[in-house]
């Protein structure tokens, strides 16, 4: 848009505050949520079922109850730092940073993976093993300073934290020390080096967190245009899974207190789509269908893309009304939903069902 343009969306909400419509609290939003009803608006790849959303929201709903999904579950995985510690704080936020991209196009068995405590990690579970891997052998991974330092913080170092029991290496490699030396650069100038300053800076607001992320963190800015749209589409994948991590490792205590976490939105990523399209919730287009049974790659951005991430942000959130509809009273919010799905796919995909692929976009985004 040129300068001498009228910008109509700022003439409208004037035009709204002075006939005393608009109340402009301060209270800030991320616009995850608008943007993906705007991309679902304007899809043409993806569509929503309704019936199925009704019948899905069902379903999860009784699930979450029967396995009792609330934050404190989050601690109950084996491999997540139990301690309610500045250290723990320290590691999520290191593990959030890198916390993308593990599909492999190789067979299960020769796909990326980490040996820990006597088992096979693979996939985001292969981050959390190598980061604990890496503490017990007295690599200082999680320390903003340690990030800094281009001495000791070598690609090499790097490549033993990540080293697999496979042929096949962690993807992205040179991309996570890039999102960790940013890191450190952005917590030395900005917060003392510490992410507990970080989270202190948003005040108890998870939406002002995710924004600060966007602002200060260019790692962690997953905003894309769309079509002929002036303003980007946030998804802020990680910055949100972030936030969420904390507030279920701290359930909602602490460091994880925050007073609008219902704003976070699900973590629009290659896994809860899987199952939502599984569920029938998620309807694709012919194309769009053969292209991820066929395995293509999808480009970060383009419009499939696009429309499959923002989908099913807009999905869980029409599953998340459906369930507040029955059960007003429910502790549930999309985070927990979402927390419920990925784990479900990997439940489907551990039994050894690989019937619906996900879609394959090699990025830091997710
Ligand atoms: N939407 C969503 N995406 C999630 C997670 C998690 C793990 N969260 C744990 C914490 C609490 C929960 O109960 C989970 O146990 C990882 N991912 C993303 O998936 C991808 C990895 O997939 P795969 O290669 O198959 O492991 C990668 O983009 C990663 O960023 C989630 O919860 N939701």
């Amino acid at each position: 848009m040129s300068d001498d343009e009228p910008d109509l969306e700022l003439l409208a909400l004037l035009r709204q505050h002075l006939q005393g419509k608009l109340t402009i609290s301060d209270e800030p939003e991320t616009g995850v949520l608008e943007g993906a009803e705007y991309v679902y608006d304007n899809s043409i790849d993806v569509a929503l079922d309704m019936r199925s959303c009704k019948n899905a929201a069902a379903a999860i709903y009784a699930q979450m109850q029967q396995k009792e999904y609330s934050p404190a579950k989050w601690s109950t995985h084996e491999l997540h730092p139990l301690a309610k510690s500045e250290s723990t704080v320290a590691f999520i936020f290191t593990m959030d940073l890198l916390n993308f991209s593990f599909w492999s196009a190789k067979p299960e068995a020769g796909r990326f993976a980490i040996m820990y405590c006597g088992k096979r990690w693979t996939g985001y579970w292969s981050l959390v093993a190598a980061l604990q891997r890496a503490l017990d052998e007295g690599i200082p991974i999680t320390d903003s300073h340690f990030w800094q330092n281009e001495e000791e913080c070598t690609l090499e170092v790097l490549k033993q934290v990540f080293r697999s029991c496979t042929d096949e290496e962690i993807p992205l490699l040179e991309e996570r020390l890039a999102c960790l030396r940013e890191a450190g650069t952005v917590l030395y100038e900005k917060y003392e080096c510490s992410p507990v300053k970080l989270i202190a800076a948003a005040d108890g607001s998870a939406a002002r967190l995710v924004n600060i992320l966007a602002r200060d963190f260019r790692c962690f800015r997953d905003e894309h245009r769309f079509e002929g749209r002036r303003k980007p589409i946030r998804f802020l994948k990680r910055a949100q899974i972030f936030v969420a991590d904390i507030w279920a490792c701290f359930e909602g205590e602490s460091y994880g207190a925050f007073r609008d976490i219902d704003k976070i939105t699900m973590f629009a990523d290659y896994r809860v789509p899987q199952i939502l399209n599984t569920m029938g919730c998620l309807a694709y287009s012919p194309p769009l269908d053969t292209a991820i049974r066929l395995k293509k790659d999808f480009s970060t951005g383009g419009k499939w893309e696009m429309q499959l991430r923002a989908c099913s942000i807009w999905c869980v959130e029409l599953i998340r009304r459906e369930i507040k509809r029955n059960h007003p009273d429910a502790e549930i919010n999309a985070i927990l939903i979402d927390f419920f799905l990925y784990d479900t796919m990997k439940e489907i995909e551990e039994a050894g069902d690989e019937s619906a692929p996900h879609h394959r976009t090699r990025s830091i985004w997710y």
